[in-house]
């Protein structure tokens, strides 16, 4: 059996990966998320488990400790990780997977999976991008100061990634992401058959 895709989703807080990969999930269960372990306060409505795994520090580190996650990283001044054994059994058992990481997460997991597909996705504009962490309004206004600025930096680096993809409306972006999914799929399955 041959092994499954690990793509890897990153882009500045609040540009709308979480909304846009709702999306994709809604239209398209031909790939899975991996949800990750953080050390950051729920905010309300999120669940443990679905959209992380809410953890202590030392609970955090005590994982890390035991070589518990493929890739962690501080971000924004809180930890997460992407646990190890759920992605390396579903990639083992020929599952594809999606990770949404930070830009460090993604550069950690370059050095262990050369194979992986990285999306980066961008906001139509900076001033839009502050706009969707305002009007989310789930953050201190001096923690939301640290995400704008984080942003800056991590627009950078969105060269390194294999697509750029603009999320102007949720379901373009959602559909782009979808032929991106396909397309890879269509290639390792070509390559595979010859
Ligand atoms: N295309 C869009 N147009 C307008 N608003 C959007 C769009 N995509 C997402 N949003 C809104 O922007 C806000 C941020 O989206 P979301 O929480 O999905 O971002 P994120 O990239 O996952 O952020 P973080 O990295 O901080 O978790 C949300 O309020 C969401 O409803
Ligand atoms: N390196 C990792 N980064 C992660 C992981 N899970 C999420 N993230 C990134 O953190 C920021 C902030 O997320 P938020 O939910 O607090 O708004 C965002 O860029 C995520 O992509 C992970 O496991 N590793």
């Amino acid at each position: 059996m041959s092994k499954g895709i690990l793509f890897v989703l990153s882009g500045p807080s609040g540009v709308g990966k979480g909304t846009v990969l709702d999306r994709v999930f809604d239209k398209y269960q031909d790939v899975e998320y991996s949800v990750s372990m953080t050390t950051r306060e729920p905010r309300p409505g999120e669940v443990n488990g679905e959209d992380y795994y809410f953890v202590s520090t030392s609970e955090f580190k005590k994982h890390k400790d035991n070589d518990g996650f493929i890739e962690s990283a501080c971000v924004h001044g809180n930890f997460y990780g992407t646990p190890k054994k759920f992605v390396q059994e579903a990639l083992d058992e020929g599952r594809d997977i999606i990770l949404e990481i930070d830009i460090n997460g993604a550069r950690q997991v370059r050095k262990s999976f050369g194979d992986a597909v990285y999306i980066f996705l961008t906001p139509p504009s900076f001033d839009e991008l502050k706009n969707r962490l305002e009007k989310r309004d789930s953050e201190s206004k001096a923690d939301m100061e640290i995400r704008l600025r984080n942003a800056r930096s991590e627009m950078t680096e969105s060269d390194d990634y294999d697509y750029k993809v603009v999320n102007d409306k949720v379901d373009s972006a959602a559909e782009r992401i979808i032929e991106i999914i396909e397309k890879e799929k269509k290639g390792r399955q070509d390559n595979n058959d010859s």
